[in-house]
């Protein structure tokens, strides 16, 4: 077989009835794209991935958990005004205006601003468990509305 009829493995090149155009379906999540895959597919099981990696911009108010962090000795605001808070930054992120790691960096009350709100690889029982439901939730690049925890109130960037 030529070059471009060889797909990487878990996927299979398809041809669209309607445009006649090539397209790629892959196996395992059984989504499909027009731009031609050049990884491996990962195969998913039913019960989801074991591990994902999320980023989070997290705004504390005074009945937080530990209503403290690197930005403020003691956080004073109300949950409302909290909510108010991170709902702003992720209109400016949704309009483009700023990026989600750049907001993370300046304004989350999680020590994880210092890696732009990333918290790594995480499995399920690693987190409270709204957050963890939540980005459990997720598709890869989908970002949550706001989801409330004990520390506070996040929104959350799942990345992989
Ligand atoms: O629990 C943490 N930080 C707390 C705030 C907080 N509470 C959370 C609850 C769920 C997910 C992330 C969360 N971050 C704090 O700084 O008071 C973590 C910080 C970091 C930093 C790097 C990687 C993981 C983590 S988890």
């Amino acid at each position: 077989m030529s070059d471009d009829e060889t797909v990487p493995p878990g996927w299979e090149k398809r041809v669209s009835r309607s445009t006649g155009q090539a397209y790629y379906l892959n196996m395992y999540t059984k989504e499909s794209q027009w731009d031609k895959p050049n990884k491996a597919a990962t195969p998913v099981s039913p019960s989801g991935p074991s591990k994902i990696q999320a980023s989070h911009i997290l705004v504390k108010h005074r009945d937080s958990r530990r209503p403290s962090s690197w930005r403020e000795d003691s956080i004073t605001r109300s949950k409302e005004e909290a909510l108010e808070i991170l709902m702003g930054h992720r209109e400016k992120i949704v309009a483009g205006e700023v990026s989600f790691a750049e907001l993370a960096a300046k304004y989350s009350d999680c020590s994880s601003a210092k890696r732009g709100g990333d918290l790594g690889p995480f499995a399920r029982g690693a987190m409270q468990k709204p957050f963890e439901d939540a980005a459990f939730a997720l598709k890869v690049g989908e970002m949550s509305g706001p989801v409330f925890t004990d520390s506070g109130v996040h929104i959350i960037l799942r990345t992989e």
